[in-house]
């Protein structure tokens, strides 16, 4: 079964059809780019697979289940949308920690994707004080926090400087290599194009390549081909 089954999703918001009869499989294992142009669809997308957003036709599954009938949902699948707003009083292991509490997770958790993102030093700051690239590295490890096991993520090298970026690839890198499962949204196509082995295009709600990518594929060749 794959990690995410897309079929003929449709997504309407009144005249403007966002996403229009999509179909696509995210296979496990894999970091699957997720790219297109601005308003193309993949945020409404993204908010489908998640539950966030109820399709105007078809259906979104993950690990074969809508979002909403999935019987562990924290451990099948984490997810980063948008730049999470943080209270900025709290510490980052405060924070954590009441996303753990609320969902009844194990305590242990939080020192263990504290460790994953690379945060234990500045475990006991106030986010406040923190920087873009911390703050993306915060809202990962609540992603993180029921140990998932296909993460998603919208635009997660926004904001990062050379390291963070160089960080993040190489986190999402060894989280595929787990066998667990990244579908990753972004406009920075040389970027991805290091880490990914499959991508998605999709233009004005359609897809308009799915395929794999091998260490020779130029992804900006066939993006630029896949949208004319
Ligand atoms: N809640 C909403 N109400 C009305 N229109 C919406 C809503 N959400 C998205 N849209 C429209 O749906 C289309 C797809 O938007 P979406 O945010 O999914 O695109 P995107 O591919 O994520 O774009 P970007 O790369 O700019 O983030 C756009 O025309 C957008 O204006």
């Amino acid at each position: 079964m794959s990690a995410i089954t897309v079929t003929h999703l449709s997504k309407s918001f009144g005249r403007v059809r966002a996403v229009d009869d999509l179909s696509f499989d995210v296979e496990r294992g894999t970091v699957t780019a997720f790219l297109g142009p601005n308003g193309a669809g993949k945020t409404t997308t993204l908010r489908m697979i998640l539950g966030l957003v109820t399709p105007t036709w078809g259906s979104a599954l993950v690990d074969g289940r809508p979002y909403r009938e999935l019987a562990d949902p924290l451990a099948t699948v984490g997810a980063v949308l948008e730049a999470a707003a943080f209270h900025p009083g709290l510490t980052a292991r405060v924070h954590l920690e009441t996303l753990r509490t609320a969902a009844g997770l194990a305590p242990e958790r939080v020192a263990h994707v504290l460790e994953q993102v690379d945060l234990t030093e500045a475990a006991d700051r106030r986010v406040g004080g923190f920087s873009l690239g911390m703050r993306q590295r915060l809202a990962l490890a609540g992603a993180l926090l029921g140990d998932p096991g296909t993460l998603i993520l919208d635009e997660p090298a926004n904001g990062l400087d050379p390291a963070g970026v160089h960080w993040l690839r190489g986190f999402l890198r060894a989280y595929a290599l787990q066998g667990r499962t990244v579908l990753v949204s972004t406009h920075v196509l040389a970027e991805i194009q290091q880490i990914a082995d499959h991508a998605i295009i999709i233009s004005e709600g359609q897809a308009v390549f799915t395929g794999p990518l091998t260490p020779g594929s130029d992804l900006e060749e066939i993006y630029l081909e896949a949208i004319r």
